[in-house]
């Protein structure tokens, strides 16, 4: 029986992941719960699966999330950054499934790294912002570190067997999103409603505009350099549109190894929490002669330049890519609220890189203290564009 800290439970994965629990009870309990606002959710979470402690963002929603359980019900509430360490590093909990979205992510998952807890990784923020730091934790604490984001769960998995000196290339796969085929012509007008419309995957809002710009494979490039220990001249991206092929490893020899399945997250988290087992899920593999034909084709760096930035960002290293992490979820969270065109995703992006005066090797203050001059650098760059 694993014991799971479910941090960002009442989320796109944070769900699927206890879905997976409500599946295979005798694997798994849940000991720890966090999420932010999403109070009547977790109230129903609690009351299904008993963990001891749940973590919300203040002592409002904690009270919220009190009102709402029945009297009988034994859980400790906590909140604010305390309470999500507290949550990711509970005595009892062997595994944290870290899928909270955002920058938010990287301090629970550093304590748990510390505390010694196994990581399934979903925030891929925090490999982005402090991925350096995060694997060198991870080794010198001996955890295992399982990816959950799709691409890498797939690399790991054709990863498995084989020497990392005989790796020739990672091929991640993209789905190209919403607006693969969409002229650039139109690009300004792109609404929100049409950019969450996410073609293969479904998931929370903001992983899902980041598929639609592209600055999604961007941040997985910079993941998968850090997972994987490869240099950003051996990662490439491959539009696949039909989301099957979830990413591929070339080998010196010419040989592609390659992980396939659904487009459906179950697969993905329930292997990182359960490796080195498989599960038995109720999930079908792909049916190859109903899908007839798989496709690949180049990403299209003019029209979505977002990719290309952030491979310059995780080239330059430092505290590049936390500046780009922290500017893109300002924009795209201005964009959501209608206050930023899509168009205008790159460009406070890229401006808030070409202010920033970078630190070569941060330490983890200095990578908080980047991420907070981005938000601030990029906000005032927004309220710039609206007067
Ligand atoms: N969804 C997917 O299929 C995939 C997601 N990922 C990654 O996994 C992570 C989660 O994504 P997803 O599940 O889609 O996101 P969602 O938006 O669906 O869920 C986010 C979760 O994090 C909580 N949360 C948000 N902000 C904070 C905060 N500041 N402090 C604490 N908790 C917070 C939310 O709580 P509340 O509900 O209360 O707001 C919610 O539980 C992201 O990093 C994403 O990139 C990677 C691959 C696939
Ligand atoms: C499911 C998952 O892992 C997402 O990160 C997915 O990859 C998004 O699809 P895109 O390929 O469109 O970014
Ligand atoms: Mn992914």
């Amino acid at each position: 029986m694993k014991s799971l800290s479910i941090l960002g439970s009442t989320g796109s994965i944070g769900t699927n992941a206890l879905e997976i629990v409500r599946q295979f009870p005798g694997q798994f309990r849940v000991v720890a719960l966090a999420a932010k606002t999403s109070i009547a959710a977790l109230a129903g979470q609690i009351v299904e699966f008993s963990p001891r402690l749940v973590a919300v963002i203040d002592d409002a929603h904690a009270g919220q999330l009190r009102s709402l359980l029945p009297a009988d019900v034994d859980v400790r509430i906590v909140t604010g950054d305390a309470g999500y360490v507290m949550a990711a590093t509970l005595p009892e909990s062997d595994m944290v499934l870290g899928a909270m979205v955002g920058a938010a992510g990287l301090a629970p998952t550093l304590a748990a790294i510390d505390a010694g807890k196994d990581i399934a990784l979903a925030n891929k923020e925090t490999l982005v912002m402090g991925g350096e730091i995060v694997m060198a934790r991870v080794a010198e604490r001996g955890v295992k570190l399982m990816p959950v984001d799709s691409e890498h769960s797939a690399i790991f998995q054709s990863l498995a067997g084989h020497r990392h000196s005989e790796v020739r290339e990672i091929l991640l796969t993209a789905s190209g999103g919403p607006f693969r085929q969409t002229p650039a012509a139109e690009f300004a007008a792109i609404t929100p409603a049409a950019a969450l419309r996410h073609p293969n995957w479904s998931m929370g809002s903001k992983i899902t505009i980041d598929s639609a710009t592209l600055m999604n494979k961007g941040l997985e490039v910079i993941e998968a350099r850090w997972l994987f220990d490869v240099d950003f001249d051996r990662i490439k991206v491959v539009v696949h549109p039909q989301s099957i092929i979830h990413s591929m490893v070339t080998y010196q020899d010419g040989a592609v190894i390659a992980q396939l399945g659904i487009p459906d997250m179950k697969g993905a988290i329930a292997y990182g929490l359960s490796h080195p087992d498989r599960l038995p899920l109720d999930m079908p593999a792909p049916d190859f002669a109903a899908l007839g034909q798989l496709t690949f084709e180049d990403p299209d760096l003019e029209r979505f330049p977002c990719l290309a930035l952030a491979f310059r960002a995780g080239e330059a290293g430092g505290t590049h890519p936390a500046v780009l992490n922290a500017a893109n979820e300002i924009a795209v969270a201005a964009f959501l609220e209608g206050r930023l065109p899509y168009t205008g995703i790159y460009a406070i992006i890229d401006q808030t890189l070409n202010r920033h005066r970078a630190e070569g090797q941060p330490d983890l203050e200095q990578i908080i203290a980047a991420d907070r001059w981005a938000r601030k650098t990029a906000v005032d760059l927004i309220r710039q564009q609206e007067c």
